[in-house]
């Protein structure tokens, strides 16, 4: 089978052919990218740099106009020279359909139905972010694993499950390279800014910023608005630098971690353009090694925006018979990854696994020793972090953990005692509560009691700030009775703000799509049991959390 791809969604014009009969081809036997010369892809781009500020959208547009037909040819002749005389070149033709720049988009898609429509070949209609998780995934040979992708304007989590790629966790404002580019524009450097925030970080001292996660969602916009405000304020550029890869990667790090937890899965590939980041790679490597999880980053060809990784799914949905009829091939700015019907995965396959307790339990953030009557919870150091943000974060989670873990309790919600705390070493003693995580005993009546006890939790002021199906523990009380209890406060605070409520609705609901059989009842008796007490503004605004488009 040979592909022709076509990419152009922000700043690459490019084409790629993609050749072979199978679909293991671009698996990389030895952990490493195979041979550029016997991965059967070849890819011609032609990128768009932009004279000053940032990407602008009809100079792009214009750029793709140009350079697209050109890197078409270039890639068909590629084709043409490796093609034995029988039927057309190629045997379909991929392109990015979405999520980008619509006046790009258009050009994008302008040129693969012409050249679908003269050759006669079927027209694959591709996702460009499930596009940058899968190549990894072909090329590490992982069966099902978590994929960060971090790439210009998106940042996500995504796993596999019920036949979609679910969204496990992303960014609440701007993508994570967008997030770069916009200090460094600040700053008075050329785009993109990226590369030049690794360079510079190389000559910085760490400087600390605000570091943002909800459970697996994180923010951008407070760490950027920081970041300049010490580049006003005269703090030396390749410092500020190093505070932002330090901390905006130890949050990817951590939610990544976050996500091989809640899944119980071991294998992480990343993807996108900020993949090529030698400090990312490495942080997620050490966070990987230390949990005994694998890692796989594929070479920065086939991280940054191509059309190879086009071509390469291309072949898949061809295979699986998902071809796109050209009068419904328009393009789609928003296209979002979880809109996607995976049609080349088995239905069976998934993210999820099913975890054993077996005495000293890892999660995301410690290392937990379960005892019959009593559980001691350790923060253990990161070693992928900065030491000293390592030891902020580790003590301020477990001073906020003992300290909410109470109030809720107060609160009237079902938490564990805790019966002594440590913040120096991280080290807290539970009462040991519940007989299983709701993850293994996933059903509607418990759920309800989760929305009933995060709504109890809001009225009184406080967020859990991280509540997912891993974070509830479920038992039976003395007369056989359902008991709930929440766990695992490390990430809340005492807020008011309608906002960081809907945000504990959403952080749980993305846990529950994110591995369970049938979503939408749980979801259902989620909110039943929220607006037992909580308020409607808050279901209100979580509507709103789930409509938001987050590609800016
Ligand atoms: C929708 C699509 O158009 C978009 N593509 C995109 O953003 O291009 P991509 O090639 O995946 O990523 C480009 C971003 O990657 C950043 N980048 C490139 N090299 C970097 C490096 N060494 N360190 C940090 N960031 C880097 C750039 O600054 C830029 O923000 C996307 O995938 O979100
Ligand atoms: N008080 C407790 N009683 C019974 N089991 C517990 C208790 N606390 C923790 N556990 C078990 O240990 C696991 C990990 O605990 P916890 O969620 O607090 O750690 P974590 O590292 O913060 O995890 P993550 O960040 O991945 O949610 C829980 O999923 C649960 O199975
Ligand atoms: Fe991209």
């Amino acid at each position: 089978m040979r592909i022709l791809g076509i990419e152009g969604t922000a700043w690459a014009a490019s084409a790629a052919v993609f050749e072979t009969d199978d679909p293991d081809a671009l698996r990389s036997e030895t952990g490493r990218a195979p041979d550029p010369a016997a991965d059967h892809v070849f890819i011609e781009s032609d990128p768009y740099q932009p004279d000053s500020g940032g990407i602008h959208p009809r100079e792009s547009a214009e750029h793709m106009g140009n350079a697209i037909p050109e890197v078409v040819e270039t890639a068909l002749a590629h084709a043409a020279a490796r093609h034995d005389g029988d039927g057309p070149v190629v045997d379909g033709v991929a392109f990015s359909r979405g999520p980008g720049l619509g006046p790009c988009l258009r050009i994008v898609g302008t040129a693969a139905r012409s050249v679908a429509q003269t050759l006669d070949v079927p027209l694959l209609g591709v996702n460009h972010m499930v596009a940058h998780l899968e190549i990894g995934r072909y090329q590490s040979g992982f069966d099902s694993p978590v994929c960060l992708n971090a790439s210009g304007a998106n940042a996500h989590l995504l796993g596999y499950h019920n036949g979609r790629y679910r969204v496990l966790g992303e960014t609440m404002d701007t993508g994570v390279g967008n997030a770069l580019d916009k200090f460094t524009r600040h700053v008075g450097w050329t785009h993109p800014g990226g590369p030049k925030v690794e360079k510079a970080a190389e000559d910085g001292d760490y400087v600390e910023l605000p570091y943002v996660v909800k459970g697996m969602d994180f923010s951008f916009s407070g760490i950027m608005s920081a970041a300049k405000d010490e580049a006003d304020a005269g703090t030396p550029v390749p410092d500020i630098c190093a505070g932002l890869q330090e901390t905006v990667f130890a949050m990817l790090a951590e939610v990544a971690e976050r996500a091989l937890s809640l899944t119980g899965t071991d294998e992480l590939v990343l993807g996108g353009g900020v993949g090529q980041n030698a400090r990312l790679r490495e942080m997620l490597a050490e966070m990987c090694d230390q949990r005994g999880a694998e890692f796989y980053a594929p070479d920065p060809r086939f991280l940054r925006d191509n059309a190879g990784m086009i071509a390469a799914l291309g072949a898949r949905m061809l295979a699986a018979g998902d071809t796109l009829a050209v009068e419904e091939s328009t393009v789609d700015p928003n296209f979002r990854p979880d809109q996607v019907a995976v049609t080349w995965r088995g239905a069976d396959e998934s993210v999820a696994r099913a975890h054993t307790d077996d005495g000293a339990i890892r999660g995301a953030e410690a290392t937990v020793d379960i005892g019959s009557e009593e559980v001691v919870k350790r923060r253990v150091p990161k070693t992928y972090r900065h030491p000293e943000l390592d030891e902020r974060i580790r003590r301020e989670r477990t001073k906020a953990e003992a300290r909410l873990t109470s109030d809720a309790r107060r609160a009237g919600v079902r938490t564990p005692v805790v019966r002594d705390v440590d913040p120096v070493d991280g080290v807290i003693a539970f009462q040991r509560v519940g007989d299983a995580d709701l993850a293994e005993r996933l059903g509607p009546e418990a759920v309800r009691v989760v929305g009933e006890s995060l709504a109890r939790l809001h009225e009184a002021g406080i967020v859990h700030g991280d509540p997912t199906t891993r974070n509830v523990r479920v038992g039976t009380g003395p007369d056989g009775d359902p008991r709930v209890y929440l766990i695992d406060f490390g990430l809340g605070f005492h807020t008011g703000h309608v906002e960081d409520h809907a945000m504990d609705l959403h952080v749980f609901a993305q846990s529950v799509e994110g591995t369970a059989d049938d979503a939408a009842p749980l979801i259902d008796a989620l909110e039943a049991g929220y607006e037992t007490i909580g308020s409607e503004e808050v279901i209100a605004r979580l509507r709103e959390v789930e409509s938001r488009g987050r590609y800016r």
